[in-house]
């Protein structure tokens, strides 16, 4: 049989989804079919037929298209949801819980018909408790459920080390651990730049600064925007992570995985190292941790357990 390419399916045509329609098509990672609501079919249609008329510009031979319909996303190996509405200033992300939990409980009824057989990975906000909804009602296996936060929020916190200390992007490493909300957990321990210890790099209360801007990262961007959210680095998330899943790379990145007693955590979803590569969330990489590193974390937990109740109680 023909080899045949990849199939993405990216719902929520706004302003994560759209850009991530576009980088997953300029990277050749596969056709990709964005969908939005039927209202929306064709806003959807325009921005698909747009993004394809760049490909022989920048020279992808990746197909898009827009519909409102699940049908041409029939099959897709890779889901992408990015429906729901996105925060303003003043509001946190869990205010968005209760209008995101009923359009991601539709979309993954749809998706579960669809696309029976796919790796989905959720954005939309509030991205732990979300991921939680998708898991209830795919009713997938835990590897093929995932939550993307700890790729963007690891990106900011690498933007600002890199940003201090005059160094290339590609030589910082570490990893964000957690919910994704202001209380995630940056691991000061584990991060160094080429190998060497961020705390012999950088006085303490530069470390402590970097910290509290990448915990209200996503925030910072609201403030700016002034009405929305951050769309290109976490497109570029998802991408990433996508990829990693494509082409069986066996990243070890942060997801939002479904914890049965890693770090102590049961029936909870929440972001921790994983690897990722052609079966979704291959495995759960668990570290030991300080202390104080384990009361932030449970802090953070708390935090998503809130949040996820307001779901199972609504
Ligand atoms: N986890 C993370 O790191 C991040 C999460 N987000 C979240 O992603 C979500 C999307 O953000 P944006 O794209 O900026 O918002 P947006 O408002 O630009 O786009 C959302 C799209 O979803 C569509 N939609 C709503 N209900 C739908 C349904 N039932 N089926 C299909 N499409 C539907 C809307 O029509 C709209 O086009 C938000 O909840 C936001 O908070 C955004 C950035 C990062
Ligand atoms: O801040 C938001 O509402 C969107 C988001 O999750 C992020 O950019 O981290």
């Amino acid at each position: 049989m023909a080899i045949q390419r990849k199939k993405i399916a990216v719902v929520g045509a706004g302003f994560t989804g759209a850009t991530t329609a576009l980088m997953l098509a300029q990277k050749e990672l596969g056709d990709v079919v964005l969908i939005d609501i039927p209202g929306l079919e064709n806003p959807t249609k325009g921005k698909a037929l747009d993004m394809l008329e760049a490909s022989p510009v920048q020279g992808f031979d990746s197909n898009i298209i827009g519909t409102s319909s699940y049908e041409d996303a029939e099959g897709a190996d890779v889901v992408i949801i990015t429906a729901g509405i996105a925060r303003k200033p003043g509001m946190s992300r869990d205010d968005l819980v209760n209008t995101n939990a009923g359009i991601m409980k539709s979309v993954c009824e749809n998706v579960k018909k669809y696309c029976p057989d796919s790796y989905v990975i959720i954005l939309s906000n509030p991205v732990d408790a979300m991921t939680y909804v998708a898991f209830n009602t795919l009713e997938f296996p835990k590897n093929r459920v995932i939550g993307q936060s700890g790729v963007l929020d690891t990106a900011r916190y690498f933007t600002f080390i890199s940003q201090e200390l005059n160094v290339s992007i590609e030589d910082v490493h570490g990893f964000v651990l957690g919910g994704h909300g202001d209380d995630m957990v940056p691991l000061v321990r584990y991060t160094n730049v080429a190998g060497i210890p961020i705390d012999k790099l950088m006085p303490a209360d530069r470390i402590e600064a970097i910290v509290k801007r990448t915990r209200t990262g996503g925030g910072e961007i609201v403030g700016l925007l002034g009405n929305g959210s951050a769309y290109y680095a976490p497109a570029a998330s998802l991408v990433q992570m996508t990829e990693a899943i494509l082409k069986d790379k066996k990243r070890v990145l942060p997801s939002i995985a479904f914890l049965e007693g890693e770090y102590g955590y049961d029936n909870l979803f929440i972001g921790v190292p994983t690897i990722l590569g052609g079966d979704g969330i291959e495995k759960i990489i668990e570290l030991e941790l300080t202390e104080e590193e384990k009361t932030a974390l449970d802090k953070s937990a708390e935090s998503v357990r809130k949040v996820i109740s307001v779901v199972d109680n609504g």
